[in-house]
């Protein structure tokens, strides 16, 4: 999907919205471990009440692959359903990955070949070479680690250099070298605040990724207020809040009544931005 239609989609559907499908075995409604796979029988039901409300998934492979081959198999069946019932929806693998050359080569066998996922989440520490093998794929998307939610944030990319560069505004600016806005998108906490003014006077066009409202207490108004362009730009992640929203048989209604939910204060946004 590239961009274009990611920004039609946004519009169409008046949602930015990206459900984050963290599926634990030891959070979801019981009724479902009778299931033959249990993780997929969850997502399945979360996926069908919300994507009228979102316009990404995001399933995070740790959930996964804590549950070893079950866990594999789980996370290729979801993938699988999202792209034959949903196939406008975007795909945003969420594994972190980034590894020497030709390790993330492998890496990118795996996720745009094998799994032909629209996106996966790399860890710049590694530098140009752990990067580029994923950008070698036509129509995939690197979504590169810029700001993240977590309080740990502050420990490496806050820190400056002897210009007063921080880390993340390096890699911002770096990584601009070898990908564009029509194949690399960057991480950003919810959480950040005002710090979207400055990564938008570094990256003005590049959509975000955006995790951290919800469970982790983020503002989506600030998040638009200083991060949102003309074209939206945004991706705003929701896990916990929206799958786990009720651990009853109607687990998947409350999943839907909270997305919604989100959907419509993103509709408000986009109206008072002129978007739609
Ligand atoms: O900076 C980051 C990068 C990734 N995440 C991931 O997003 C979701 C957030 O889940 P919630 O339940 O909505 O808090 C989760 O998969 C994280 O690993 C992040 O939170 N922050």
């Amino acid at each position: 999907m590239n961009k274009q239609e990611l920004f039609e989609n946004i519009k169409r559907k008046q949602s930015f919205l990206c459900v984050g499908l963290d599926t634990d075995i030891k959070k979801i409604p019981g009724h479902l471990l009778k299931e033959e796979d249990p993780i997929f029988a969850f997502n399945k039901a979360i996926i069908d009440a919300t994507a009228p409300y979102c316009i990404a998934y995001k399933p995070n492979l740790a959930f996964y692959e804590s549950m070893g081959v079950k866990g594999w198999i789980a996370f290729e069946k979801t993938v699988e359903y999202i792209k034959k019932n949903y196939p406008d929806q975007f795909i945003i693998a969420d594994a972190k990955r980034g590894d020497i050359g030709n390790t993330s080569a492998m890496y990118a066998r795996t996720f745009f070949e094998e799994l032909d996922i629209d996106s996966l989440t790399v860890a710049p520490y590694m530098g140009e070479d752990s990067v580029t093998p994923f950008l070698s794929y036509e129509g995939k998307w690197v979504i590169l680690l810029a700001l993240t939610s977590n309080k740990g944030s502050h420990d490496f990319q806050l820190t400056e250099d002897k210009e007063g560069e921080r880390l993340f505004e390096k890699v911002l600016r770096k990584s601009q070298e070898w990908a564009n806005d029509q194949n690399m998108m960057y991480v950003v906490g919810a959480t950040q605040g005002r710090m979207f003014e400055d990564i938008r006077r570094i990256v003005p066009n590049h959509f975000l990724l955006v995790p951290g409202i919800g469970a982790q207490g983020g503002s989506l108004e600030e998040v638009c207020r200083y991060g949102m362009t003309p074209e939206c730009g945004l991706i705003v992640n929701s896990s916990r809040a929206i799958i786990y929203a009720d651990k009853s048989e109607n687990f998947a209604q409350a999943a839907k009544d909270e997305a919604g939910k989100v959907q419509k204060q993103m509709a408000e946004q986009l109206k008072a931005a002129r978007i739609v």
